[in-house]
């Protein structure tokens, strides 16, 4: 009897506790939970003609050859579920590590076959990042700006006519760590435009204002409008006049616009556009400047154009929120006129990347193709009635299961949007993380979490959901997600800085005073009681 009560003991606890806290040796757990279920089976048949005059012992052998099925069941799903993420991150890694690696050829190819070596020596100067990057990144940044193609007017983007350099500028950065808060420290150059998040070695948190210095003049600025609406028809007429006539830059807007600006008259004939979608990975190496003219949709639209990095963004409110859209659109030749003297503050707004690994892909080479958001991915349940079912995991950690309507991994710029109405916090969007935030969940103790921006975050629906899910992309691009498939999502390189009118702080908090009525209340009058 001493013996059954020792071995019951050290099944109960022993084993489901090796499992919380290991969840690596989940298969050598399952093996002794499998000899532990042999070995009670055998004291059962051994012992027969004892229990069979004890009703009491046959009852608890039976309910503890149940408990341990159950931690076998249970640690062989949790098994499988870790090799099975294990595998999609070394997928996805492979696959990251890949696609990074042809972007940062992909340039420095093309480049090499389009230019002289005496373009590289009569280069500027160049600002390489302090801790040092290898004589490659040097002649990559060399590169990069200068085989960027000039158009004629009328010419579509990527035809080539003549050599020309594409405005460079560098970022610094107030540093409140320091004694004075005047300090400034360079970062990195940005001669290509490309702006790549500096090293994540530094502590992001002390440092503040972002400032932007123009080292040549910008001349190329795209402009991005609000469709269906008079009022920013009629500024977009206004503002390209001036750019072009008072500025002398050239101006580049959708094909749209352009039809838009040709009714109005034929002297619009100087505006650029593009005539093909797939020359819209062309904007990039062409543009200085972006200007958005509508809401936060319009910043968003914006950006969602740049697969890569994103020229600096010059947001002009002309809707009704405008969190990420400082500017007011009666000013704007005073505001321009300020943006392309410089140097100007800007936000320096994380994007997410986020990838579907289909189940019945997953031994196909091709894939489907990143996308990048602003403000969030939402993995939502659709049109269907039953609860969203999706399995979470961070790295290689299993987060949780989310049942309910859904949940939402959204940027720190993204959480003043739909994160906020489905209960996430409010965080200043220069704010590394990723903000886990769950849309009604079918449990009271699911409150949202802050993940660090390093992470990757993979949702998935299991094999045994009620339902697939559906998936969307800064609230667009709708896709189905099926049992086995997986989303996974992670912080991308490519950051988009949008123009502050103030500074990043006094401007996030202005949007949310302004645009939320944040925390408003009537003050409480000193008329009353007072503390003695
Ligand atoms: N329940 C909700 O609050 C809800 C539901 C769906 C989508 N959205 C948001 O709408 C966004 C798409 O915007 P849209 O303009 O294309 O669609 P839309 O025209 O439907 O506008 C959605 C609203 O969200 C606001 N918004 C967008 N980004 C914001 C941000 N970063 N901070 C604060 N407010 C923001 C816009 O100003 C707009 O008023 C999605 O990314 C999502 O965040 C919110
Ligand atoms: N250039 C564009 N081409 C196509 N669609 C666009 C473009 N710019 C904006 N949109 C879309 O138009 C919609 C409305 O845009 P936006 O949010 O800028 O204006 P708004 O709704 O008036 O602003 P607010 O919500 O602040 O009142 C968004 O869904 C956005 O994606």
């Amino acid at each position: 009897m001493c013996t059954k009560v020792l071995f019951l003991d050290s099944l109960g606890n022993g084993d489901a506790n090796s499992l919380r806290s290991n969840p690596e040796n989940a298969f050598s757990d399952l093996n002794s939970l499998a000899q532990s279920e042999k070995a009670v089976e055998e004291l059962l048949i051994q012992q027969t003609p004892m229990q069979a005059s004890d009703d009491h012992l046959i009852e608890f052998s039976e309910a503890l050859r149940t408990v341990a099925k159950a931690l076998r069941g249970s640690a062989e799903g949790k098994a499988l579920a870790q090799a099975e993420a294990a595998e999609w991150k070394r997928r996805y890694e492979l696959e990251r590590s890949k696609n990074l690696d042809l972007l940062r050829q992909a340039p420095l190819n093309e480049e090499a076959n389009s230019m002289e070596m005496d373009h590289i020596a009569k280069s500027p100067r160049l600002h390489v990042p302090e801790n040092g990057k290898s004589a490659r990144y040097a002649l990559e940044r060399i590169c990069a700006h200068e085989v960027l193609q000039d158009c004629e007017p009328n010419s579509p983007i990527g035809s080539n006519n003549k050599l020309k350099r594409k405005a460079s500028f560098k970022l610094s950065w107030g540093c409140k760590g320091q004694a004075n808060d005047q300090h400034k420290k360079d970062i990195v150059s940005f001669e290509s435009g490309n702006i790549t998040t500096a090293d994540r070695s530094i502590n992001a948190n002390m440092y503040v204002a972002i400032s932007l210095t123009w080292e040549t003049s910008p001349q190329n600025v795209l402009i991005f409008t609000k469709p269906k609406s008079t009022s920013v028809q009629v500024l977009s007429v206004e503002m390209v006049r001036w750019l072009r006539e008072q500025k002398g830059l050239n101006v580049y807007v959708e094909p749209r616009v352009k039809a838009e600006l040709l009714s109005e008259s034929s002297s619009f004939d100087f505006v650029q556009t593009w005539e093909d979608d797939k020359e819209i990975s062309l904007l990039h190496p062409k543009v200085d400047l972006v200007i958005t003219l509508g809401g936060d949709g319009t910043v968003l639209w914006a950006a969602s154009m740049f697969k890569g990095p994103v020229p600096p963004i010059v947001p002009f409110s002309m809707g009704s929120l405008g969190f990420m859209t400082p500017f007011h659109s009666e000013q704007y030749r005073e505001c321009l006129e300020a943006v392309l003297k410089g140097p100007l503050s800007i936000t320096l707004r994380h994007r997410l990347q986020c990838h579907i690994i289909r189940d019945k892909a997953r031994h196909d080479y091709e894939t489907e193709e990143n996308m990048l958001v602003l403000n969030e991915v939402t993995i939502d349940r659709g049109i269907t009635s039953f609860l969203t079912n999706l399995e979470c995991y961070c790295d290689n950690s299993f987060v949780t299961c989310v049942q309910g309507d859904g949940l939402i991994l959204s940027t720190t710029s993204g959480s003043t949007a739909y994160s906020l109405a489905a209960g996430g916090s409010m965080v200043h969007p220069q704010v590394p993380g990723i903000l886990f935030t769950p849309i009604c969940p079918h449990s009271l103790s699911f409150r949202p979490l802050i993940l660090p921006d390093h992470v990757t975050v993979r949702v998935q629906v299991p094999f045994n959901s009620r339902s697939s899910a559906w998936v969307s992309f800064d609230g667009k691009g709708r896709k189905q997600l099926e049992a086995g498939d997986a989303l996974v999502c992670s912080m991308a390189p490519w950051p988009v800085s949008t123009a502050c009118q103030v500074e990043s702080t006094n401007d996030f908090l202005r949007s949310i005073h302004d645009g939320l009525h944040w925390n408003l209340r009537k003050t409480q009058s000193s008329d009353g009681p007072r503390e003695t």
